[in-house]
């Protein structure tokens, strides 16, 4: 058995068997109980060395402090190592800024969300009628996953591309981008054992031979967004200062630019711009669990607002807020999202030291499980739990969007989802309308878990029956 050498005050390193391999097998064998054992026996954080790296998990202890810390941990230099979502867009844009993009959702997409409430709920209307129907005989429905995909994707077109969202191929291709770029998630990261960078290398392959996932859907932007650019920048510069900007990503980025030719090179750039806000929207926000006590809430605020929800009605909606929060808290990966240490290195509270270039793991099962935060009931599916009624009478709920040291599905500090207002919002009214017109149960009758892939969760395809309450109009 050998251990790593690690230097003063590192992580322990978890004591393997056979060199190269490492904890590999383990680890792609049964993450959630290996880990859990790691943990267990040797604290928090710990490394494992896996595909030829020693990687360090951060558990509950540890997590808030790598979130905090984001100026020394990077998210997306980890990231790229596995799944170069940014070069992919990159292609695109010539000056890509993460930070830039954050800015952009929280100011013209998180903040405006009661500008955007009525149109949301339109177009998910139309999209619940499309992809669901009436539903007057069961109805199953197998591709859940991509079916709520096209259905999110609606409204999502609605407000990043105004009335370019009028074609249906345009909201296709939404939904359509977030599954071709998931697919180079999940190449095997086997050329990690020769070194790092060659994963990298053969993922990125196609897209050094001229293939990007998303280009085809660049072209379809082109074809039908351009004559709309083209009119909106005409109207620009035709009326000047009377101009009234556009409640839409598309006509802020228009006004930002500030340029008055349409060439490949704006229109690649607004392409990669817009469609980089659409991937973070779509691959995030479609979840379909269900709730069937929820309803007497969703009747009692579908009769209030006459079914014309306004943002201070998505406000009231307390219980599926609740709901949709232990939703979150029970989906989540195994562990997630390494974030890469850049400065030298870092020491934890607890004294121990991660060096530079350290790829930390977060080990989100630990926090999101955890009895320090949830108690005894910590693995009970209770959304009651976000709940807190004190002896005077005063009830406190703790809302889905609040990111702190026991929620960290939308990760923490500086460079928290900026988008989680958005999504929150927009899986509430898409929840709401869906419960007060279905029942929704899965095929089975029993609660159906995802699926494990290495250490995170895909959605079952097991398939969810649709039957029409036939009791409101929504
Ligand atoms: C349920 C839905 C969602 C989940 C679970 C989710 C989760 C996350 C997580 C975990 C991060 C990384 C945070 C960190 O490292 O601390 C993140 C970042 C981000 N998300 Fe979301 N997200 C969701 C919806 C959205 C939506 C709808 C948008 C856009 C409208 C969005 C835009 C972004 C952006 C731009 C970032 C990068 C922030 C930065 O670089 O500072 N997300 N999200």
């Amino acid at each position: 058995m050998s251990i790593g050498v690690v230097a003063h005050n590192e992580p322990p390193l978890v004591p393997y068997q056979f060199p190269i391999i490492g904890h590999t097998y383990n680890f792609l064998r049964d993450a959630e109980n290996f880990l859990k054992e790691c943990k267990e026996k040797y604290g928090d954080p710990f490394s494992l060395y896996i595909f030829g790296n020693v990687v360090t998990f951060a558990g509950a202890d540890i997590i808030p402090e790598v979130l905090k810390n984001s100026d020394v941990f990077d998210f997306y230099t980890g990231l790229n190592k596995i799944f170069p979502i940014h070069v992919v867009f990159k292609q695109f844009m010539k000056n890509y800024s993460s930070s830039y993009t954050a800015r952009v959702v929280q100011e013209q997409i998180s903040n405006k969300i009661n500008i955007y409430t009525s149109r949301l709920q339109k177009e998910l209307l139309s999209g619940i009628e499309i992809f669901f129907g009436n539903c007057n005989e069961p109805k199953i429905f197998k591709n859940i996953h991509y079916t709520m995909s096209l259905i999110i994707s609606k409204p999502v077109a609605n407000v990043i591309l105004g009335e370019c969202a009028q074609f249906d191929d345009i909201v296709a291709s939404f939904a359509l981008v977030e599954k071709e770029i998931q697919k180079m998630r999940y190449v095997p990261p086997i050329l990690m054992f020769i070194h790092p960078s060659l994963h990298q290398f053969f993922v990125m392959l196609p897209l050094r031979f001229g293939w990007n996932p998303i280009s085809r859907h660049r072209d379809l932007f082109v074809q039908r967004c351009k004559p709309i650019i083209e009119e909106r920048i005409r109207q620009r510069k035709e009326l000047g200062e009377k101009y009234i900007q556009k409640e839409d990503i598309l006509d802020f980025y228009i006004s930002e630019s500030k340029t008055h030719v349409v060439d490949d090179n704006y229109l690649d750039n607004l392409f990669g711009e817009l469609y980089n806000i659409v991937f973070a929207s779509v691959s995030t926000t479609s979840r379909p669990e269900l709730w069937n006590e929820l309803y007497e809430e969703q009747l009692k605020i579908h009769n209030e607002s006459n079914g014309n929800l306004s943002i201070e009605d998505v406000n009231k909606m307390v219980k599926l807020d609740c709901f949709v929060k232990e939703s979150l808290r029970h989906s989540a990966d195994i562990a997630v999202i390494p974030h890469t240490v850049m400065s030298d290195s870092f020491t934890f509270s607890n004294g121990i030291t991660v060096p530079k270039d350290r790829d930390i793991y977060l080990y989100m099962k630990d926090s999101a499980f955890n009895n320090k935060f949830f108690g005894e009931t910590s693995i009970d599916f209770q959304p009651k739990r976000h709940i807190t009624s004190f002896a005077n009478g005063k009830i406190v709920h703790s809302p889905a969007t609040k990111v702190d040291k026991s929620f960290a599905m939308f990760g923490g500090g500086k460079r928290a989802c900026p988008g989680r207002f958005f999504a929150i919002n927009e899986i509430k009214m898409c929840l709401h309308k869906l419960i007060l017109r279905y029942n929704i149960r899965t095929e089975s009758g029993k609660i159906v878990p995802p699926k494990i892939k290495t250490s995170t969760y895909v959605p079952s395809d097991s398939g969810l029956i649709f039957e029409n309450r036939n009791y409101v109009k929504v």
